[in-house]
């Protein structure tokens, strides 16, 4: 019944409730979230700075004073409308502190704020969801990345979705084929929908289950295909190399969709592979030439007809946690290298090494599409390649494309995850 619970969650149901008192005497949260109280707070102590919880289940969190002031949840601190934070804590006087602190009767957390002298309470689960005090990595991931090799896989992540247009489109309602595909494209980097219609324009509606579309030059979705006076090597019937899409943009679309409406054509099978992997590859085995490439700066130039778009970066580029955050690559769109002149022959030798295991068979994913399919991919990790086709022969091949950022992503992931809790708390509510 409550399968999306946590193993937490479904223990706390399965006993009983930790807090008898009805959920209406639970103070607000600062946000729209849903807190199921997994455990209930035993004990709480203080000192003029920290709160110290004692958990049910021994844990003990600990939270600082000012912390705990600027995440209250009350109409001096939130605006309730928006839920945006509306204190300014450099006006409170004085560095808050907590003069009292306790449990209250319907198992709150509940303080008395100097200099103020406000009264303010606290979530329990919302409080046992954000214990930064036992953090076991800062800012744990939605999806934890899993790198992988197309030798290692027969197929990428694919996934039934004849229901995606006659889903239910409130935000809350749960979804598993949505949520799936959203685990894989931000796991893996890549998701293979099937059985979706081959209406030309349906992507519109299909992207907006996730998201809006990235508008870009080429439009809001655009079409692959063969067409005379092309303003892309995409827009041909030749072979792409490995790529990503616009990395000649100073932020590169985060997914890529594409749609098969049509495909009769002899070749035009997609080769896909991890960037992430293969860089991967290139830290492990060329350690000074990953090292390059996450230092030089390439031009990536796309000068057009009537646009003219040119962007400076590294081509592999890790966050401020040492992860890997995105690549940018795309031979046929690189200008010239305007590198300091010690830099040019490591980043040539650097690049040629990265290109050699661009070839390495290891890496890459092969497939067909067939109408009706769509894949999603991370288009600021995945690259992605095609075979040349043959429309010599009266064969067509049309696929719709069009951008979407992480973001969205991120966003609707969470929302769904949201109502996971949401019925959590519901069940709990309802015994
Ligand atoms: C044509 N399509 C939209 C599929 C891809 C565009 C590829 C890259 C583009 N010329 C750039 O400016 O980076
Ligand atoms: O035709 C394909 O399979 C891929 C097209 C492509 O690489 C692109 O649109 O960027």
């Amino acid at each position: 019944m409550l399968g999306p619970c946590s193993p937490a969650q479904e223990a706390a149901m399965t006993f009983s409730p930790p807090t008898t008192a009805p959920l209406d005497a639970l103070p607000a949260t600062p946000d729209y979230d849903a807190w199921p109280i997994e455990v209930a707070i035993q004990h709480v102590s203080h000192t003029p700075r920290q709160v110290e919880v004692r958990w049910e289940d021994g844990r003990v969190s600990r939270y600082h004073s000012i912390w705990l002031r600027e995440n209250a949840a009350d109409d001096s601190t939130v605006n309730p409308a928006t839920r945006e934070r509306i204190l300014d804590l450099s006006r409170l006087g004085a560095w808050p502190t907590v003069s009292e602190a306790r449990l209250d009767d319907a198992g709150a957390l509940e303080i008395v704020f100097a200099p103020e002298q406000r009264r303010l309470r606290f979530h329990p689960g919302w409080l046992r969801a954000h214990d930064y005090a036992n953090l076991d990595t800062p800012e744990a991931p939605l999806v934890p990345t899993t790198l992988w090799k197309g030798s290692e896989r027969d197929a990428p992540t694919t996934l039934d979705a004849h229901d995606w247009l006659s889903a239910d489109d409130d935000p809350l309602a749960p979804d598993a084929c949505l949520e799936s595909a959203l685990e894989a494209v931000i796991g893996e980097g890549l998701v293979r929908l099937r059985n979706l219609p081959t209406d030309p324009g349906s992507l519109d509606a299909i992207a907006r289950r996730i998201g809006p579309p990235r508008t870009t030059n080429f439009g809001t979705l655009f079409d692959v295909r063969a067409k005379p006076d092309p303003d892309s090597n995409a827009y041909t019937s030749i072979a792409l190399p490995p790529h990503v899409d616009l990395p000649t943009r100073e932020y590169q679309p985060g997914l890529q969709l594409l749609h098969c409406l049509e495909n009769d054509t002899v070749g035009g099978d997609a080769v896909m592979m991890d960037g992430f992997a293969v860089a991967e590859a290139l830290r492990e085995r060329h350690p000074e030439h990953f090292a390059t490439l996450t230092r030089v700066r390439w031009c990536y130039a796309n000068t057009a007809r009537t646009t003219d778009h040119v962007w400076f970066d590294p081509m592999i580029k890790l966050d401020a946690n040492g992860h890997f955050d995105e690549v940018r690559i795309a031979d046929f769109l690189r200008g010239p290298l305007m590198a300091p002149f010690e830099d040019v022959e490591p980043a040539y030798a650097a690049l040629m090494a990265l290109q050699r295991l661009l070839r390495e068979p290891e890496f890459a994913l092969r497939f067909s599409y067939a109408p009706g399919d769509m894949v999603i991919f991370d288009n600021r990790r995945l690259l992605h390649a095609r075979d040349a086709f043959d429309v010599g022969q009266g064969g067509r091949r049309w696929l719709q494309g069009c951008y979407l950022e992480r973001d969205e992503a991120r966003s609707r992931l969470r929302m769904l995850r949201r109502a996971h809790r949401r019925q959590c708390v519901d069940a709990l509510a309802h015994g």
